[in-house]
């Protein structure tokens, strides 16, 4: 018999109310309320009652950017990570656009090691390796150092590689060592110095557009890429109805592909930049009121596997400037549940989707562990109050980058308490208190 270390009475689980025994770290039983029996001669076992709260399994987040090292004083690993347990993300996978990039085991270790001097139990850090060096498109990163480092995946995000024949290259050569190669599907000419969508909206504003068919070409050739070579691809922050048909017809075709969107994109469209309010700016940018409606469908029926924050602090001055000024990126792993809760209460998605999107699916994609609520699994999960509004202030976001349309703003669903290994990593619970060693 296993060494019990909770039991977490009377939480809600896919409309039930059920009991969740956990023991050594792992899930041992799920059952409905009152059949799970604490085995006797157990000793050390706490019992919390969770009446109220909804189960989630901790989410993954395969898209954030965690600024360290080299710009801290955006974010560092232990802000970025603090956001993550308070935000329900157990797993974070950090994108390569650091100072210097992280192309090198070297760097690779260094954020693994800052991970685990500020959390010694999760979250953790899932680096996801440069795919060029520099990131500058020009030579492909020993991809093999980097697995062994510890990269859980291959991507050039922020700087798209423009040279197809190395891309093709990057593909066969991360496949060589199990690494998914993840493409920021942006065509480095058309739109380049763009601030927003291109269409009636940028031009009344007098702003310079990034067209749609930007991203979609990339989308276009990457697939094209993908079922010549017989290799996986995964596609970041999809933002338009192009790219979603592409994907549709790639996947029909039995092309390996599969991508991702973010809440902002499922949420806002162009018209949020009216104001010029550069909370807004953002890489792809927001786009227009139908392709919100095409990805939100995506999203429903599996043709956009995932969900991910694509987290991109910034510092407050960083943002108070022009719109055409501002860096671009939204700061996501605070209020990215909340706001996937919004989608669920406003009938845009299953309370189901939250797990599908946010942490099955991403495992699957990535080969990362997850739990499915079965016995085995690991013990990480999020205990979710989906009557608790709160007020995104300044001070409630634990990430540096406050850089959110959300700040100050009431936003619904909260996470209550979060555990991970069986362990709480944060919690806002009197009665779960938080086990540091
Ligand atoms: N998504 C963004 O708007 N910004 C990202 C880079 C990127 O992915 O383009 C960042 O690192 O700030
Ligand atoms: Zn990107």
């Amino acid at each position: 018999m296993a060494h019990v270390d909770c039991l977490i009475r009377n939480v809600s689980w896919e409309d039930r109310n059920c009991d969740l025994l956990i023991g050594e770290g792992r899930v041992l039983e799920l059952a409905e309320a009152g059949t799970v029996a604490t085995p006797a001669g157990t000793s050390g076992t706490e019992i919390f009652d969770a009446a109220g709260l909804t189960l989630l399994p901790s989410l993954i987040d395969a898209h954030v950017h965690l600024r360290e090292p080299g710009q801290e004083y955006k974010e560092d690993i232990a802000s970025g990570l603090s956001a993550a347990a308070g935000g329900g993300f157990g797993q974070v996978m950090a994108m390569a656009n650091t100072s210097p990039v992280n192309d090198n085991a070297s760097v690779t270790r260094f954020m693994l090691q800052k991970a685990a001097e500020s959390f010694a139990h999760g979250p953790w850090v899932r680096p996801v390796g440069a795919l060029t060096v520099g990131l500058l498109g020009k030579e492909l990163a020993a991809a093999g150092e980097l697995a062994r480092a510890g990269c859980v995946a291959l991507s050039n995000d922020g700087l798209p590689v423009e040279n197809t024949e190395l891309f093709r290259r990057a593909m066969e050569y991360a496949a060589d060592f199990g690494l998914k190669v993840i493409d920021h599907c942006e065509d480095p000419w058309l739109g380049k110095g763009g601030v927003m969508n291109e269409g009636e909206v940028s031009s009344r504003l007098g702003l310079k557009g990034i067209p749609t068919v930007s991203e979609a070409m990339q989308v276009a050739r990457d697939i094209l890429l993908a079922s010549y070579l017989d290799l996986p691809i995964h596609l970041a922050h999809i933002s338009c109805r192009q790219s979603v048909e592409l994907i549709a017809a790639a996947k029909e075709r039995g092309v390996e592909v599969t991508a991702e969107t973010c809440p902002h994109y499922l949420l806002w469209d162009e018209s949020r930049v009216e104001g010029y309010d550069t909370s807004v700016r953002v890489n792809p940018p927001l786009r227009t009121r139908d392709d919100v409606l095409a990805l939100r469908q995506a999203v429903r029926t599996g043709v956009i596997d995932i969900l991910v924050t694509d987290h991109a602090p910034h510092a407050a001055h960083e943002k108070e400037v022009t719109f055409a000024d501002a860096p671009s990126g939204i700061s996501g792993l605070d209020t990215a549940l909340s706001l996937t809760y919004e989608l669920v209460r406003s009938g845009e998605l299953e309370f189901a989707d939250i797990s599908r999107l946010w942490c099955w699916n991403t495992a699957s994609i990535f080969g990362l562990p997850a739990n499915r609520m079965r016995p085995g699994d690991p013990a990480d999960f999020v205990l979710f109050d989906p009557d608790l509004a709160w007020v995104a202030t300044a001070g409630a976001l634990l990430s540096k980058g406050k850089n959110t349309p959300c700040l100050d703003k009431e936003i619904p669903g909260r996470v209550m308490a979060h555990f991970l290994g069986g362990r709480a990593v944060f919690s806002r619970l009197e009665t779960i208190t938080l086990k540091r060693p």
